[in-house]
């Protein structure tokens, strides 16, 4: 049975390499209730990428102007580029009926906790082992020695942020951790403060009792 329920926003967040974008396309392409908030960047398109789609590419004035005008709901440094998620899909997603996924940083996860409050599901994936990071990064082959070497300096400091978030997954193995996200997933939608429907549903099996105590 389907009732009216409050949106999730769905965060995924691990060091650069640990696999957040590869369980985001499959939890986008298992789940159509579901869809990506497409954030803002600042960075160079990678092979294989498309504007608007996996990101809308902005050069740094753009990207400026966008927060001037309030138009991100977070937006943060990542990288030595900016990045951010725009406002107006997210809202408009969420008016759908839409749950959001966001492949952001912890500073992302952050500011949007303390936008969207309870509505935010935070989700922290980890690595299985520093070198393994390291060895995915590499074998994904889309970026160079010296930007791998940057987000494996990076990736400590990006890991020591896991207590701020309310699930964290170690990837070990794609489809076990795909599970895992699937099952926070359900589990969330299930929460009574989200299933806003169900106050009018509960009272309405209440009243259809004609020897209910009236006041309840
Ligand atoms: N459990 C896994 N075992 C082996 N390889 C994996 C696993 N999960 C992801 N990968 C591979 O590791 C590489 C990095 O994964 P992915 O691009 O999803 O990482 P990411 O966290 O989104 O990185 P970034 O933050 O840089 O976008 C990809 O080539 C992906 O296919
Ligand atoms: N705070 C935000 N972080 C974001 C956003 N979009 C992506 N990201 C994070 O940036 C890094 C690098 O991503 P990459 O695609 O260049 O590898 C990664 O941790 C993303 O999660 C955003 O809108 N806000």
């Amino acid at each position: 049975m389907h009732l009216d329920r409050r949106g999730v926003l769905f965060v995924l967040s691990s060091p650069s390499g640990a696999g957040k974008t590869t369980i985001s396309k499959k939890m986008l392409a298992s789940d159509p209730a579901i869809a990506l908030s497409i954030s803002a960047t600042t960075r160079p398109m990678r092979p294989g990428e498309t504007d608007g789609v996996d990101y809308h590419f902005v050069d740094v004035d753009t990207f400026k102007k966008m927060a001037a005008d309030g138009e991100f709901l977070e937006w943060a440094h990542v990288f030595g580029h900016r990045y951010g998620t725009p406002r107006a899909r997210v809202e408009e997603l969420l008016a759908a009926g839409k749950d959001v996924l966001f492949d952001i940083d912890w500073q992302g996860a952050q500011q949007l906790y303390q936008e969207a409050g309870p509505d935010v599901v935070r989700v922290f994936i980890l690595p299985p082992t520093m070198a393994e990071l390291e060895r995915r990064l590499r074998a994904r082959k889309t970026d160079s020695d010296e930007v791998i070497a940057a987000r494996m300096a990076r990736a400590a400091n990006e890991i020591s942020h896991w207590d701020g978030y309310d699930y964290v997954l170690i990837n070990d193995d794609v489809e076990g951790c795909f599970d895992e996200v699937k099952a926070i997933l359900r589990a969330e939608r299930l929460k009574r403060r989200r299933q806003i429907g169900l106050i009018g549903f509960a009272r309405d099996l209440i009243r259809s009792v004609p020897e209910a105590d009236p006041t309840l």
